[in-house]
C-alpha cells in the first residue's frame, strides 16, 4: 500500500498538500462506524524494574510488591464501576530484586509470574474482568502459562533501532533491546496469543526508524495473524527524568505517524491514549485511529500520571462529533474471540457471560 521510501519521504515532507493527500487516501480506502474502547482498571503489580528506560517515570528504586488484598480491592471496585480489563502493568524480571523475591517466597511462590497467575485466575473465577498483561519481556513458556488467564497481552515494540540502545533512551535498559522485544513478539505469535504492541514516538528516534519500526510489526503480523492493535505513543516529557528536557512531539508529527501506521498496518488496529491527546486526539480520529484504548473510572494512568484520564462521556462526545460511534470492547478484540485463539478458561467466561453476541 505504501514503500518504505514513500513513507520516509512523507515523513520527512514540510508539504501540507502530501498530508491531505494521504488523509484523502485513508478517507477512500476505509470506512469504519464504530470507535472502540476499554473499561480498566490499572494494577502497577510492582514498580521496581530491571531496566532504567530515560523516559519513565513509573519505576522505583524500592522492592515494592501490592499485596494480594490490594490487588483484590480495586479489581471488585473496578467490577462494581462496570471494568471489562484488569491491566497488569509492571516492572520488568521483577524478581530479580532479593528483597522482592524473598517477600514472594514468604508468600508460597517461588517467582512473581506465579504470582501473577494466580491473581489473574482470581480474577477469571471472581470477577467479570479480564486480564491483559504487559509487564516487558517474557521467554516462550512464560507467555505459555500467561495465556491461559489472560485475553489478550501486550508488549510496546518502542522502536525497532538498535541504536536507541546507546542514547539516554534505553542505554541502561537491557530488555528494550529490539531483539529481544521482537523475539517476543514472534513468541506471542506462534502461540496465538492476541497481542497489543507499540511505538513510542519522541524519544530520539529518526524517521527512518519509525518507518522501519513499522514495517517490522507488519513483517511479523504477516507471519501469525495476532497483532490486535498498535499503539502509536507520543512521548511526554516530565521533570525528574533524564529526558526531561527532550521535545514532545509535535500534534502534526503524530498524525503524520498515525496516517503511515494505518496505511502500513492494514487490518490492525490503531490505537492513540486519549489522556495523552486531550486536544488533539479528535483530529487523529481522522487519521484512521480507530481505537481509544484502555480508559478507567478508578485508577489512575501510572506509567503517565500527570495525565488524566477523559470521562467517557468526553470520549463520546469527541467521537459523535465526526459521525462515528463509540463502543465499549473487551481487552480481547471481537475478531479473535473464538477457542482458537483463547484459552478454554477465558473462552468459556466470554460465553458463560454472554459477552460473544454483544
Ligand atoms: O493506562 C495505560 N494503559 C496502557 N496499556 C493498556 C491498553 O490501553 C489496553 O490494555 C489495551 O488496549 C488492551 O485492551 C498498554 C497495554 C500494552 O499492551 C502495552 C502498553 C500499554 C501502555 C499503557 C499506558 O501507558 N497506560
Ligand atoms: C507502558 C508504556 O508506556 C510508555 N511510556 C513510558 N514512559 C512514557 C512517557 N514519559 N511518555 C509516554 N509514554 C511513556 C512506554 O512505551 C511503555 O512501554
Ligand atoms: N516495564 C514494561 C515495559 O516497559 C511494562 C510497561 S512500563 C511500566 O515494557
Ligand atoms: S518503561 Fe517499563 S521497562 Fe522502562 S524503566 Fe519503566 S517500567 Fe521499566
Amino acid at each position: 500500500m505504501i514503500s518504505r521510501e514513500e513513507a520516509i519521504n512523507f515523513l520527512n515532507s514540510t508539504s501540507s498538500k502530501d498530508i491531505l493527500d494521504k488523509l484523502a487516501q485513508i478517507n477512500n480506502t476505509f470506512k469504519r462506524e464504530y470507535i472502540t474502547y476499554s473499561k480498566n482498571v490499572f494494577i502497577p503489580l510492582s514498580k521496581w524494574c530491571r531496566n532504567k528506560c530515560g523516559y519513565c517515570i513509573f519505576r522505583e528504586d524500592k522492592p515494592s510488591l501490592m499485596k494480594p488484598n490490594e490487588v483484590k480491592e480495586i479489581l471488585l471496585k473496578g467490577d462494581k464501576l462496570g471494568c471489562r480489563e484488569a491491566l497488569f502493568t509492571f516492572g520488568e524480571h521483577v524478581d530479580e530484586n532479593k528483597e522482592i523475591k524473598e517477600q514472594l517466597k514468604s508468600m508460597g511462590y517461588d517467582s512473581i509470574l506465579e504470582y501473577l497467575y494466580d491473581l489473574e485466575e482470581w480474577t477469571l473465577n471472581n470477577t467479570s474482568l479480564l486480564p491483559h498483561t504487559n509487564c516487558g519481556i517474557l521467554n516462550y513458556d512464560e507467555l505459555k502459562m500467561l495465556k491461559e488467564v489472560n485475553a489478550s497481552m501486550g508488549l510496546m515494540l518502542e522502536n525497532a533501532s538498535e541504536r536507541l540502545m546507546d542514547t539516554v533512551a534505553h542505554k541502561h535498559s537491557p530488555g528494550k533491546h529490539p531483539k529481544l522485544r521482537i523475539e517476543m513478539i514472534e513468541n506471542a505469535g506462534k502461540l496465538k496469543i492476541p497481542f497489543t504492541t507499540g511505538l513510542l514516538i519522541g524519544i530520539g528516534e529518526t524517521n527512518e526508524e519509525i518507518v522501519d519500526s513499522l514495517f517490522k510489526i507488519k513483517e511479523i503480523h504477516e507471519k501469525y495473524g495476532h497483532i490486535q492493535e498498535v499503539i502509536i505513543q507520543n512521548f511526554r516529557a516530565k521533570r525528574g527524568i533524564p529526558m526531561e528536557n527532550y521535545k514532545e512531539p509535535s500534534p502534526i508529527k503524530m498524525l503524520k505517524v498515525i496516517i503511515l501506521a494505518k496505511l502500513i498496518l492494514d487490518g490492525i488496529s490503531i490505537q492513540i491514549p486519549p489522556n495523552l491527546n486531550r486536544e488533539t486526539g479528535q483530529l487523529f480520529l481522522l487519521a484512521g485511529v480507530d481505537d481509544w484504548g484502555g480508559v478507567s473510572p478508578l485508577t489512575k494512568d501510572y506509567v503517565n500520571p500527570e495525565a488524566e484520564w477523559p470521562e467517557i462521556r468526553e470520549l463520546r462526545e469527541w467521537t459523535e462529533e465526526l459521525g462515528l460511534k463509540l463502543k465499549m470492547r473487551l481487552p480481547v478484540y471481537d475478531k479473535y474471540i473464538s477457542e482458537e485463539w483463547l484459552s478454554e478458561k477465558v473462552y468459556n467466561k466470554i460465553i458463560e457471560m454472554g459477552w460473544l453476541k454483544e
